[in-house]
């Protein structure tokens, strides 16, 4: 049988609070077995943009990322914002190890082709990006890694990669090895049929409610990628799916994605 791996994302909202971060950490530091994490901060980078006057530009909630905003995302993700949650873990007794994608060659990605859109230094995954064997050994040592949002591309070349699309790609990646469980933790209890109605949590969503809500608007925003990713790392071996509260982890209150 295989051992489960649960793998956590957390996102912006989150990382912005440093009472929830905290609280979130001690949540994680609770679960049992092997886990990994992987964080966002798209929310605070565009305020350090801000502040250093440059103005942050997202296209369907992906950053065009020109060489300054890669300079910024990188101290900001890579630096600031892992290095924080690694110390913040040793304190829970947690041995984690902070990662880009450049470290270990653990991530490698390819910059997006200019399309419609030129996105700059932004990366996109594929099958091949993880390496595995890296993972397992940390996995295997008792080691949790701690994945930000930036990756490499082999040539030298840093890039900037939705931290949605990472945890979908490490749970598709290390699905042949592990039962891994992917979990997308943000401020809300779950998806919510109705966004302003807090109560409104879905215990479960198929691929035929999704695109229903979708289509009327009740899903929308940030969450549209979320469940985009989500969706497919179930349909590509990804034994359970779950979208929750970053406070909730270890409560059942959750919504779980079923294949059909
Ligand atoms: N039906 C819905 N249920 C829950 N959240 C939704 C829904 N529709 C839109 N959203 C929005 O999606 C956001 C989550 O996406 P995003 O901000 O990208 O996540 P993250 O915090 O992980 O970066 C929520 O904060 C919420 O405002
Ligand atoms: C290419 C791209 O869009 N990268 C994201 C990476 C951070 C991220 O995904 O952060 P959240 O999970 O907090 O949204 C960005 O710079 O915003």
């Amino acid at each position: 049988m295989r051992e489960v791996l649960k793998i956590f994302k957390i996102g912006g909202g989150i990382l912005d609070d440093p009472d929830q971060l905290g609280r979130f950490l001690s949540e994680l530091a609770r679960v049992p077995g092997r886990t990994l994490l992987v964080h966002g901060g798209g929310k605070g980078a565009s305020q350090m943009l801000q502040r250093l006057g440059l103005e942050p530009q997202l296209v369907q909630g992906r950053r065009i990322t020109d060489a300054a905003t890669l300079d910024i995302v990188t101290m900001f993700y890579a630096g600031k914002t892992n290095k924080q949650i690694v110390a913040l873990l040793q304190q829970r007794g947690i041995n984690a190890l902070g990662l880009s994608g450049a470290d270990g060659n653990s991530i490698r990605a390819t910059k997006r082709p200019v399309q419609a859109i030129d996105y700059g230094f932004v990366g996109d995954l594929s099958e091949q990006s993880v390496n595995t064997a890296l993972l397992h050994q940390l996995l295997q040592a008792g080691i949790m890694p701690v994945f930000c949002a930036i990756t490499h591309d082999g040539q030298g070349q840093l890039l900037n990669t939705n931290a949605d699309t990472i945890a979908s790609a490490l749970a598709r990646a290390l699905a042949g090895a592990y039962a891994v469980e992917l979990h997308f933790c943000f401020e809300k209890d779950g998806v919510l049929a109705d966004v302003h109605d807090e109560q409104s949590v879905l215990a479960q969503i198929t691929p035929e409610v999704y695109h229903t809500l979708k289509a009327s608007g009740a899903i929308a925003a940030g969450m549209v990628p979320k469940l985009d990713n989500a969706f497919a790392a179930l349909a590509a071996g990804v034994e359970k799916v779950v979208i929750e509260s970053a406070l909730r982890i270890n409560e059942p209150v959750k919504t779980v994605l079923c294949r059909s």
